[in-house]
């Protein structure tokens, strides 16, 4: 599928200091994509470009192939962004705030907003003024507000902070509704890789403002075997090419489901001992610590 959003070779550098390199990405409608990397790394500075609150220093994003660069009133358009702590009048309802960004944004009718309050499960408290509102629901607030507008691409910027486990499994469910139901991008930055690996199609890493890795972690946890082979299984894996890590006590191959029985008769015919052979579920936390090398903080952070 086409991608909506594209990262296009941008860099940024602040006083001197290169901040993010060349990065490249794609965000494809429907697709739940997770953006990680230790503190530090560039992922809000990333973000704050894909929102306009910052200029590349170079390249460009591309949002429904609308540079933000050269025309960015058009391209912001289908933008919709959830940060971290939402702008509300606390004095008014939640209604009201809404009624208020639905008038600054478009005109949302009575109806609409009606459905968006509902899809974010804020019904029965909606009249209730914001400052009574706990913190998940100014965060569910917060979201129908970047519905308001349809969005086709959102960014949500840490949205689990302060949600409890049912909070966040409420905001799970409702960007899978989102990006499966109404075709939705959808970048989520985060420090919690189990909710990322629980949420997302597709992670992209960051790591010192260079993408370290892209994968989708849905194919990949069904394309992976664990082998415990005595080590001159090793040979045999590489004399046929194939793909694997060796780990402390196993090998893990990067092989589909019906590619098993093959690889188990060639190592049989060479009369290596086979021990175990299982589906290999690694954690995006091993994946990232991988990948990462264990960086998870830089410390010259001075946000
Ligand atoms: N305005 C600025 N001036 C100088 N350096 C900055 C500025 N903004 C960010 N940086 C530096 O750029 C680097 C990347 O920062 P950024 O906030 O994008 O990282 P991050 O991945 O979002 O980190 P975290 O997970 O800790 O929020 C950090 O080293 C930070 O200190």
């Amino acid at each position: 599928m086409e991608p909506f959003v594209r990262v296009k070779n941008v860099s940024k550098t602040i006083r001197g200091k290169q901040i993010i390199q060349a990065i490249n990405f794609d965000l494809i409608p429907g697709q739940i994509t997770g953006f990680i990397g230790p503190n530090g790394a560039g992922k809000t500075t990333t973000i704050r470009i894909m929102t306009g609150l910052m200029k590349p220093t170079s390249g460009e994003v591309e949002i429904g192939g609308i540079s933000m660069q050269k025309n960015f009133s058009e391209a912001i358009r289908p933008v919709g962004v959830i940060v971290e702590n939402p702008e509300m009048y606390s004095y008014l309802s939640g209604y009201k705030n809404l009624l208020h960004f639905a008038r600054m944004h478009d005109k949302a009718s009575k109806d609409e907003l009606a459905r968006i309050i509902d899809q974010v499960g804020l019904t029965d408290r909606i009249h209730e003024k914001v400052s009574t509102y706990s913190l998940g629901m100014r965060q569910r607030l917060g979201l129908a507000q970047a519905l308001l507008h349809k969005p086709k691409f959102l960014i949500l910027d840490e949205p689990t902070n302060g949600l409890d486990p049912a909070g966040i499994r409420e905001l799970r469910v409702l960007l899978r509704k989102l990006a499966d139901e109404e075709g939705v991008a959808v970048l989520v930055s985060s420090h919690l890789l189990t909710e990322i690996e629980l949420m997302c199609d597709r992670i992209i890493i960051i790591q010192r403002g260079q993408i370290v890795e892209t994968r989708d972690i849905r194919a990949s946890q069904q394309s992976r075997y664990r082998f415990d082979i005595e080590n001159e299984g090793l040979e045999i894996l590489n004399s046929y090419n194939y793909t694997f890590t060796q780990l402390e006590n196993f090998t893990i191959v990067d092989i589909e489901r019906d590619q098993v029985p093959a690889l188990i008769a060639q190592l049989v015919e060479k009369n290596i001992a086979i021990y175990a052979v299982t589906p290999y579920q690694e954690s995006l936390e091993d994946q990232f610590l991988q990948v990462t090398g264990g960086d998870m903080h830089v410390p010259t952070h001075t946000k």
